[in-house]
C-alpha cells in the first residue's frame, strides 16, 4: 500500500479550512449582476468595433469567460500572462510569462482582469498596448480594491464590476496561495 504524504493531507485540510472560515464579501448573485452591467456598457461602446479581448492570465480567466458569453457581437479573444504575486499575497516585480499573439496595431483592444489592486499590472499592460499601436484601449476588471496605494494615482478601469475593501481576496479567478480560484463569489480569508 502506498504511503500517505502528510504534507498533502495538511494542505488539503488547511485549504478546506480557509474556505470554510472565510468571510464572503460578495455573493455569486452580486458578481453575476455586476457582470451583466459591465456587459451592457461594453456592448454599447464596442458592439460595432470588432474588438480584441485580451484575458490577463491566470486571474482574468473566469471573469473573461463569464463576460464574453454575455457579449452578443463579433469579437476576437487572446490572452497574455503577466504576474507579480506568483502564488503569494504580496506583489513583487511584474513578470511577463506570455505576450499576446493577436497584433494590437489599429485594433480596439479590451484588457480583462479579475482585480485592480495597486494597479502595477494594469499600468504595465496599458503601456504595452500603447507601444503596440492599439487604436483604442479599454480595461475591464471585476473588482477594484479601495485604498490609496495605486501605482498611478486615481488609476481606474473603464469597466469595473464591484469594489472590495482593502483585504486580500480570493474567488472568481483570484487565488489564495494558488487555490480557490474556483470559489463562487469573492471571499477574504479570516484574519487577512
Ligand atoms: O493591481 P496589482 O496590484 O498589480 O494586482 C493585480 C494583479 O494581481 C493578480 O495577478 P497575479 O500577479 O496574482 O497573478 P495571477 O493572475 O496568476 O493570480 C491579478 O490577477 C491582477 O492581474
Ligand atoms: N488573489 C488575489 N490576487 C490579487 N492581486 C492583487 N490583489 C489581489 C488580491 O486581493 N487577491
Amino acid at each position: 500500500m502506498p504511503k500517505l504524504d502528510p504534507d498533502f493531507h495538511q494542505s488539503l485540510a488547511t485549504m478546506r479550512d480557509v474556505m470554510e472560515s472565510a468571510d464572503c464579501l460578495i455573493t455569486q448573485e452580486e458578481v453575476e449582476a455586476a457582470l451583466d452591467h459591465m456587459a451592457e456598457q461594453i456592448t454599447s461602446d464596442l458592439g460595432d468595433k470588432l474588438p480584441v479581448f485580451y484575458c490577463v492570465m491566470n486571474g482574468g480567466l473566469i471573469t473573461t469567460g463569464h463576460l464574453l458569453t454575455r457579449l452578443g457581437f463579433p469579437l476576437e479573444v487572446d490572452y497574455l500572462h503577466a504576474t507579480r504575486y506568483r502564488g503569494g499575497i504580496r506583489g513583487g516585480d511584474l513578470f511577463w510569462r506570455v505576450s499576446p499573439e493577436v497584433p494590437m496595431a489599429d485594433r480596439h483592444v479590451v484588457i480583462v482582469d479579475d482585480i485592480l489592486d495597486e494597479g502595477t499590472t494594469l499600468a504595465a499592460i496599458l503601456d504595452y498596448c500603447h507601444k503596440a499601436g492599439a487604436k483604442s484601449i479599454s480595461t475591464a476588471v471585476l473588482v477594484d480594491k479601495r485604498h490609496d496605494r495605486k501605482a498611478v494615482p486615481d488609476l481606474r478601469a473603464d469597466y469595473c464590476g464591484l469594489e472590495v475593501v482593502d483585504r486580500y481576496v480570493f474567488g472568481f479567478g483570484m487565488d489564495y496561495k494558488g487555490y480557490w480560484r474556483n470559489a463562487p463569489g469573492i471571499f477574504a480569508p479570516k484574519g487577512l
